[in-house]
């Protein structure tokens, strides 16, 4: 089992309501795991981003508006939440047919994935100053960029990629589109905190669970976890920490976003494990870990349910959602089809549970 870096906070409140909160950063995948995990993603956020990272990838108005029907008809009865979807960049993506999907109402963003720095992001962005004309668009409508924030060069070490990208791409794109809304996804050290920072206003980031509650060597704890590999992997403690501060130290330009990314249980557990950590039934539990811990639960609503709104200029919802002090455990696995996807913390008593939901 897996030990917390940070000891708990000595009890206070024993329970907190937010306004219902949204999820700014979530891989539903696609059929049976679309099927098996959008349940768990709907019964904790009102509305959420939907990566375009499908095989094929999500790249047109009409590949999108067909997913974000699949998505709704996969949610279970009664369910209210809403999937906003994003377009998958690529070198061939046209100024207009970004336009024409953005005044549609089908996306709300696109997402930058520099080729190859992730999963299913081969088909991503070769040359990012060649998408200038995209950007200058989006720039002029108002559409903000998601940025998987990672070099490519495999000759780079992988825990120095994120801070290769920050300096060599993130810092000239933000140079060459003054105007362009930018969110850093699943940041993970402290330097780039500091350059969301700096831009503050029309650059924000989004922060996972996991990378506020493990650091590289949880990766190596006892033996290799491969359920803790996930990109950009997870950095030494100190970034950790810094991540923490971010999170809870009430910026807006921080939010939440989970980047629960499920992967068969077998294409983890392999010889070429693959990239992503599953938190559906476990995210608001873990960050309401986090806050506790960090003594700023009276924080945590900006950071699960106001700030990214207000970054995507949207209305905050108007239900909420109650977590208690009380232990329970997730389900170690959840089925997905023939498959089985491992749960973070899954197994594990967590101090926080999820409790009713108003809409
Ligand atoms: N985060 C991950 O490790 N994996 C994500 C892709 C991504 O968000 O980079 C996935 O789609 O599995
Ligand atoms: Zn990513
Ligand atoms: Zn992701």
């Amino acid at each position: 089992m897996m030990t917390t870096l940070t000891a708990p906070a000595p009890a206070g409140v024993d329970t907190i309501t937010l306004r219902r909160p949204d999820d700014w950063h979530i891989h539903l995948r696609d059929g049976p795991m679309l099927a098996a995990v959008v349940p768990y993603t709907a019964a904790q956020f009102a509305r959420g981003i939907i990566m375009p990272n499908l095989v094929p990838p999500v790249t047109t108005p009409a590949a999108a508006s067909a997913y974000r029907e699949r998505i709704r008809a996969a949610l279970p009865e009664g369910s209210d939440f809403q999937p906003m979807m994003t377009c998958y960049l690529t070198d061939a993506t046209s100024p207009d047919e970004i336009e024409a999907g953005f005044t549609q109402g089908i996306w709300i963003a696109a997402k930058l994935y520099p080729a190859g720095a992730t999963t299913n992001a081969h088909h991503g962005v070769t040359d990012i100053p060649a998408l200038a004309p995209v950007l200058e668009r989006m720039e002029k409508i108002g559409m903000p960029l998601l940025i998987h924030g990672e070099a490519t060069d495999p000759a780079i070490d992988i825990f120095d990629r994120e801070a290769a990208f920050m300096e060599a791409s993130l810092l000239p794109l933000l140079a060459r589109h003054q105007g362009l809304k930018v969110c850093v996804e699943h940041v993970t050290t402290a330097e780039t905190a500091d350059i969301v920072r700096a831009h503050a206003g029309r650059v924000a980031a989004t922060i996972t669970p996991h990378h506020l509650m493990i650091n590289r060597t949880s990766i190596f704890q006892g033996g290799l976890r491969p359920h803790l590999y996930c990109l950009p992997v997870a950095k030494r403690e100190r970034h950790r920490l810094a991540l923490r501060k971010a999170a809870t130290g009430g910026e807006a330009c921080f939010f939440l976003g989970t980047d629960t990314a499920p992967h068969p249980k077998g294409a983890k557990e392999s010889a070429c494990g693959c990239a992503g950590v599953f938190l559906g039934p476990v995210a608001l539990q873990c960050y309401a870990q986090v806050f506790d811990e960090e003594g700023a639960l009276d924080r945590f609503e900006a950071f699960a349910s106001l700030n990214g709104a207000r970054f995507h200029g949207l209305e905050p919802n108007t239900g909420t959602v109650t977590l208690n002090r009380r232990a329970e455990t997730a389900p170690e696995t959840i089925r997905a089809g023939e498959d089985e996807v491992v749960v973070f913390r899954g197994g594990e008593a967590l101090p926080w549970s999820l409790g009713e939901v108003t809409r």
